[in-house]
């Protein structure tokens, strides 16, 4: 992993990368990208989670008794940002079956790029967990940055935010709005375009994972 400056980690490892690259390609069909949406967030996850709270557990080998560690399921909470959040979303629950889940229901106005709320339903206790927000794309910035600040009102404190591929101008964005939100991401691209899509990127996220379009 390649640590940033302003609290940016790039999960760079080779099979990240591998896989990024097919993710990107258009030729690479729903059931494709899907899948691989799904793995890579199985090997960020590994990054991301390298700090989760762990607690001990008394277990019995075949052999004797012994004090073991295990995750503190309790103390997690995943945030999907809808809809394309729900493909990192699998792989992270893979990883810890026991987290808790949240959804923030977001879309981009097609003409502004402004975020509009359309749904939000996360745990009670979000002041207990450590919470790991999960979109995709990082593109203006201001969908992660509007989740983040619902997540605050609603009592989350640490939160990380966890993407496939951020832009330099969605990244700068998060950060001036909440820059104790570290971001964890397989890839910086170059730059914006002129509809705020991510370029190179991979095209429209949501509509590829789930075959709107
Ligand atoms: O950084 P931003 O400029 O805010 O853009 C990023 C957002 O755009 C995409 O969602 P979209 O609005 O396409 O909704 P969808 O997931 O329902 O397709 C993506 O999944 C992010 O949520
Ligand atoms: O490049 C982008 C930008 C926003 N949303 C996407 O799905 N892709
Ligand atoms: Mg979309």
């Amino acid at each position: 992993m390649q640590a940033m400056p302003d609290n940016v980690m790039v999960v760079d490892h080779p099979l990240v990368a591998h896989k990024l690259t097919l993710l990107r390609a258009a030729a690479t069909p729903t059931g494709d990208f899907r899948r691989l949406v799904r793995e890579i967030s199985l090997l960020m996850g590994y990054e991301v989670l390298r700090d989760l709270p762990t607690e001990p557990v008394h277990i019995e080998t075949p052999l004797e008794p012994m004090t073991a560690r295990q995750v503190s399921g309790k103390k997690l909470c995943f945030i999907s940002i809808l809809r394309a959040g729900n493909g990192i979303l699998d792989g992270m629950v893979d990883l810890v079956p026991s987290a808790r889940i949240g959804h923030v229901g977001l879309y981009r106005d097609p003409l502004s790029h402004e975020p509009i709320e359309y749904y939000f339903k996360v745990p009670d206790d979000m002041d207990q967990r450590l919470t790991v927000v999960v979109d995709p794309m990082l593109a203006t910035g201001h969908s992660a940055a509007a989740a983040v600040t619902r997540l605050k009102r609603a009592g989350a404190g640490a939160i990380k935010f966890v993407c496939l591929i951020a832009a330099p101008e969605g990244i700068a964005a998060l950060h001036a709005a909440h820059p104790d939100v570290p971001v964890y991401t397989a890839a910086i691209d170059r730059q914006l375009d002129e509809h705020a899509y991510i370029r190179p990127g991979l095209g429209d996220a949501g509509d590829r994972l789930f075959g709107t379009k």
